[in-house]
């Protein structure tokens, strides 16, 4: 028997909320997508085909009788659920305050989980009535196409659930990582100190963005996507990772702020692709054709690496 609950609430339809509840619905639940913006679940629905679209091109499996709906009644949206994916802006308060919306209409039972990118669990559990019941389950973006999901229990979390999530990702064939917590988890923690790195190169005028991007992605994207930091260093020898970390982990950049150019970017609107213009410029229907060339991208790369051994 699927350890996944029958059902499930997202509650949170932007950018995440759709591929997560999309996911869940593959694996076989009744998944309720909430928001309290018409206008929010009106794209999430938009974006829900495109997303099974997507799904389809993996070869995603699909368990019958799974669906999502999509609404702004809270009390319909949590209804007989067995797990909550919170998945609202990034803001302690906010989350506080739907967490207590919560707690006032489910049992006790319920697993409360909530896909912040880095607030450590513990500090948004200290309001809650059931501290307990509230874990971190960090996914990536795209949701529905990264198989990987950080699993981060709080300082009052019952452990009981760590392995009980942990069984309900593995029900949807993703790969569970159970960390301690430490603010950032462990996956941004790695992709912000190379994100730091690279603005830096950027703002000292070392590299060009498109230079940076090249370097990165097949120096050294391509080489992680296959084996991971641990078995690269026995690939390259700790001998040469000690002569060279020796020298240069004195000269990396440890700034502790956002970079200035960032600051002033996004001062002046631009946010990336939700505004058309951020790193790079984007003319008429070059977002749109980005984000399908990323998506394709995407789906090539993860079926070719589900087709190679796990070194
Ligand atoms: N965008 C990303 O790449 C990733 C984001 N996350 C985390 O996931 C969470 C959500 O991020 P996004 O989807 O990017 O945010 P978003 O801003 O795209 O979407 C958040 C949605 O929550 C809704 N919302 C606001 N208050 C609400 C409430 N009280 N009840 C229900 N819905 C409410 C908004 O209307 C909006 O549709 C954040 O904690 C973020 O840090 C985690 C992994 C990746
Ligand atoms: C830039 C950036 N920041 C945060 C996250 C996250 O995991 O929360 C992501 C992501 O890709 O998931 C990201 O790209």
């Amino acid at each position: 028997m699927s350890s996944l609950p029958n059902i499930a609430t997202v509650i949170g339809s932007g950018t995440m909320g759709p591929g997560i509840a999309a996911t869940l619905a593959r694996a076989g639940a009744t998944v309720r997508l909430y928001d309290i913006s018409d206008e929010a679940i009106a794209r999430a629905e938009a974006a829900y085909g495109v997303v099974t679209g997507v799904l389809e091109a993996v070869g995603s499996p699909m368990v019958p009788g799974g669906s999502v709906s999509f609404g702004t009644d809270l009390d319909e949206a949590l209804a007989g659920t067995g797990l909550i994916i919170e998945a609202v802006p990034e803001k302690l308060e906010l989350k506080q305050k739907v967490f207590a919306d919560i707690e006032a209409r489910v049992g006790d039972d319920v697993i409360i989980a909530t896909n912040t990118s880095g607030i450590p669990i513990t500090t948004m559990a200290e309001s809650m009535t059931l501290p307990g019941r509230l874990i971190g389950m960090h996914w990536s973006n795209p949701p529905h196409l990264i198989p990987m999901i950080e699993i981060i229990p709080g300082k009052a979390t019952d452990l009981a659930l760590v392995d009980k999530l942990a069984e309900i990702v593995k029900s949807f064939n993703y790969v569970p990582v159970i960390e301690k917590e430490i603010p950032g988890f462990v996956e941004n923690r790695v992709l912000y100190a190379i994100l730091r790195e690279c603005m830096a190169l950027l703002e000292e005028g070392i590299v060009t963005p498109e230079g940076l991007d090249a370097c990165v992605k097949w120096g050294i994207g391509y080489k992680l996507s296959v084996v991971g930091p641990t078995r690269l260093l026995d690939m390259a020898g700790l001998d040469i990772y000690q002569a060279v970390s020796g020298y240069l982990n004195k000269e990396l950049d440890v700034s502790t702020d956002t970079p200035q150019f960032i600051k002033d970017k996004i001062a002046a609107g631009q946010l990336g692709f939700k505004t058309g213009g951020g790193m790079y410029e984007y003319g008429e229907g070059d977002v749109d054709a980005k984000r399908k060339e990323i998506i394709t991208g995407l789906i090539a790369a993860r079926k070719t690496l589900s087709s190679i051994p796990n070194v």
